[in-house]
């Protein structure tokens, strides 16, 4: 694999504070936004001052997609002339990224922004990025953005494997698990959702980002969601991880919402779920970081349509170790593949009955320190013109029941579900 950013000349980056206090959002424009947010902080990107699509790899394990990402970001920003007036994670030159879950699978994509607005510990700042002399500018923030289009009325049409054909593949996933041949697999599905007109992302972002503030609110390249799921978040050499396994839906009343989450804080079946994916996170930092700490029981993490076992990690790596190195050992987790990898990474292969592109992936940002956030692409569509692709998944376990797995992908397309409607 050999691949080259489509603009390589030399970026002129600069970076100044702002007084300004609208929400980032608001100064997004609707042509191909980039996003990420978490409690009305994180960035907001537009423009591609560099780009590059990774191909799909023939090796299964993967890696390269990764590994070539590293190298072309190293070299871009080596070479950047950087005036950054402000200094905090996030400023001076950023990448966006969003990779494929499956190293098979074309799509992984990079991009470096041409303007990005930011916000922290109550810091709000602009970079531009571009080739020198005059070009983009902190103007280009002040200028209006096309209004928010709602999306309009919607028809949802049946993903790549009706919802009996799904629970066969959940059945058969049980059967192998027993059978001996792995201990997890995360089985996802996919639903369609078809607009009128084309679906504009910002609508979309500023739905998930009102309803899910403790969620990554992520735009890239067209994917689109709100992820509780940190897959890693570094600066200097600490990283910082939240392992999520385990589901029980939201309840109707506080009594009903207490006893599901009783029920998952008790449950077997969820606890040996989590186990496998806090194992995974462990195996995957351990020899990349001098020592993993993980909380010894998961906690309960409450989100708005779901509520998750959860287990807050951290490390520190190695002199030497990118962070995208770290991004790749630990893709895929148990969270979203399975344990062991390579068998439930073939099987999902086997059953699911579609390609995941890009759900299910690392998505995140990166700056030239090597600060950056990164999450697992979860409650998201690819969204493409008038047309949205929803994503769920479970993790399948011997004590899994397909209609009970099928109501958990029901809690969790609902995230999207509701993104897209108007009321
Ligand atoms: C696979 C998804 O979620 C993952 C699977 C979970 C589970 O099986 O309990 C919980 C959180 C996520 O790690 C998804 O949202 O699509």
């Amino acid at each position: 694999m050999s691949v080259a950013f489509a603009s390589s000349s030399r970026l002129a980056v600069r970076t100044v504070e702002l007084r300004d206090r609208r929400p980032l959002l608001s100064h997004l424009p609707a042509a191909a936004p980039l996003c990420w947010l978490r409690g009305g902080d994180g960035l907001v990107a537009w423009g591609e001052a560099a780009r590059a699509e990774l191909p799909a790899e023939g090796d299964p394990r993967g890696g390269r997609r990764f590994s070539e990402a590293a190298r072309l970001l190293r070299d871009l920003f080596a070479d950047a002339e950087v005036d950054d007036a402000v200094g905090l994670p996030g400023t001076g030159p950023v990448a966006f990224a969003s990779f494929t879950f499956d190293a098979r699978s074309n799509g992984s994509v990079l991009v470096v922004p041409s303007v990005v607005a930011g916000r922290r510990d109550g810091h709000t700042w602009l970079t531009t990025i571009g080739g020198r002399g005059p070009g983009s500018h902190p103007e280009a923030l002040t200028a209006p953005g096309a209004p928010l289009r709602p999306v309009g009325p919607l028809t949802w049409g049946p993903g790549s494997l009706s919802a009996e054909e799904w629970c066969g593949a959940v059945g058969a996933a049980v059967d192998r698990i027993r059978g001996g041949g792995l201990d997890k697999a995360v089985l996802a599905r996919d639903a369609f959702a078809d607009a009128e007109r084309a679906v504009d992302p910002r609508t979309l972002l500023g739905r998930l980002a009102a309803a899910h503030p403790e969620c990554y609110t992520f735009a890239v390249d067209g994917l689109v969601g709100a992820t509780p799921e940190l897959l890693l978040r570094r600066e200097g050499d600490r990283v910082e991880s939240l392992v999520l396994a385990g589901t029980r839906r939201r309840g109707a009343t506080r009594e009903e919402d207490a006893a599901l989450a009783e029920d998952l804080l008790a449950s077997d079946k969820d606890g040996e779920e989590h186990r496998y994916a806090v194992e995974s996170l462990r195996a995957a930092l351990g020899p990349l970081a001098t020592e993993v700490a993980a909380s010894p029981e998961p906690e309960l993490l409450r989100l708005a349509n779901v509520q998750h076992l959860a287990s807050p990690a951290s490390a520190e790596l190695r002199p030497g170790v990118s962070t995208l190195d770290a991004v790749a050992a630990l893709h895929p987790t148990a969270a979203v593949g399975g344990t062991p990898t390579a068998e439930a990474v073939e099987l999902i292969r086997e059953l699911e009955g579609m390609d995941r592109g890009r759900y299910a992936g690392p998505v995140g940002w990166i700056d030239a320190q090597g600060r950056g956030e990164w999450a697992i692409a979860l409650r998201c569509a690819q969204v493409s013109g008038s047309r949205a692709r929803l994503f769920a998944g479970c993790g399948i376990v011997a004590g899994s029941d397909p209609q009970a797995e099928l109501a958990e992908a029901d809690s969790k397309f609902r995230v999207m579900a509701e993104a897209l409607t108007d009321r």
